[in-house]
């Protein structure tokens, strides 16, 4: 069984604006799913309509075979949610809110206390845990968000932007953290951000959308070789001589398939790596002196501003 499907979803306010329109996408167990898009794509829409906080205009939603509008109880109880406004209270000390959080969902003071100490261990907040919330920083509330959503040990992960307020290295260990969630317990994450670097680092799966739109969906391979199949050859060289275009993918052939981008520095765009060992060895033999040769593949980022260039010129 899926953890999360979503079948032809839409969703307009009562203003009319059309949050989404038309989603489909299926999540299996375990994976980490990227949900990716610039301000107002719809994600927070998404995230909301999964956990039956608004309901849909059209289409079906499940998680965990349930549908979120009819049971959102149930959902709660198996599925974790961070947001930028989690409910926490300001008056409770850090390990108060997540021990009455504990409370909420039964788990035994014994079983909550233990919990708590291994979350706020795991996050960096045992120094902070008998202060007040209200004297915690962004960072530190919203590290203390995650916690409080895995305190009842969910199934499924609804994270909204839950890096955007931490520090470098507080992100790489949220991230990290969520990775191993996935890999090591089985946790399906659904990971709404823009922060497409760090999505990179750990997501299995992407979907991007635009506008209430799905763009994509797939894994970095699958878009990559979908939307960006090029990659560059970056050399870095002592005396690079002309190489002819017959390695040139393009149509037109060219006199010198390299351009030199920095002193020293050459690129130029292959189809696939099997055509590298021809040209270095091409160089090699004209004379060309080659202390590096890199094959830079399309990053997250690349993907995504090349898919939304797409899509601006076809409305165009
Ligand atoms: N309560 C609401 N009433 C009317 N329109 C709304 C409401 N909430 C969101 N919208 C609109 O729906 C669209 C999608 O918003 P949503 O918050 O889901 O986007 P988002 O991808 O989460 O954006 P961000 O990255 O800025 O958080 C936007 O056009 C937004 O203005």
């Amino acid at each position: 069984m899926n953890a999360v499907t979503i079948t032809h979803l839409s969703k307009t306010y009562p203003n009319g604006t059309a949050a989404l329109q038309d989603i489909t996408l299926a999540l299996r167990p375990g994976e980490v799913c990227g949900f990716l898009g610039p301000n107002g794509a719809g994600k927070t829409t998404t995230v909301k309509l999964l956990n039956g906080i608004l309901t849909p205009s059209g289409g079906s939603l499940s998680v965990l075979g349930m549908d979120p509008a009819r049971e959102p109880e149930k959902i709660h109880a198996r599925c974790g949610v961070v947001t930028e406004h989690a409910q926490m209270y300001d008056n409770l000390t850090g390990k108060e809110n997540l021990l009455f959080y504990a409370s909420v969902f039964g788990i035994s003071p014994s079983e909550a206390a233990d919990r708590a100490d291994a979350l706020l261990w795991e996050l960096d907040l045992l120094n902070a845990q008998d202060k007040k919330l209200s004297s915690y920083s962004t960072g530190m509330r919203q590290r203390l968000s995650l916690a409080r959503a895995l305190i009842h040990r969910p199934d499924v992960l609804f994270l909204d932007e839950p890096t955007s307020g931490l520090d470098p290295e507080s992100a790489r260990n949220v991230n990290l953290m969520i990775r191993r969630l996935a890999e090591e317990s089985g946790v399906t994450v659904f990971l709404c951000t823009h922060q497409l670097r760090y999505a990179q680092e750990i997501c299995s799966r992407y979907c991007l959308i635009e506008k209430g739109m799905l763009l994509a969906d797939g894994t970095l391979k699958e878009l990559r070789s979908r939307i960006l199949p090029d990659t560059v050859l970056r050399i870095r060289a002592g005396h690079m001589p002309v190489i002819a275009g017959q390695y040139d993918p393009g149509q037109h052939s060219r006199e010198n398939i390299f351009q030199e981008i920095s002193p020293g520095h050459y690129e130029t765009h292959i189809r696939s790596e099997e055509e590298i060992p021809a040209i270095v060895r091409q160089i090699a033999e004209k004379g060309g002196l080659i202390y590096s040769v890199e094959n830079i593949q399309p990053s997250l980022e690349d993907i995504y501003f090349a898919l939304t260039d797409i899509q601006k010129e076809a409305s165009l």
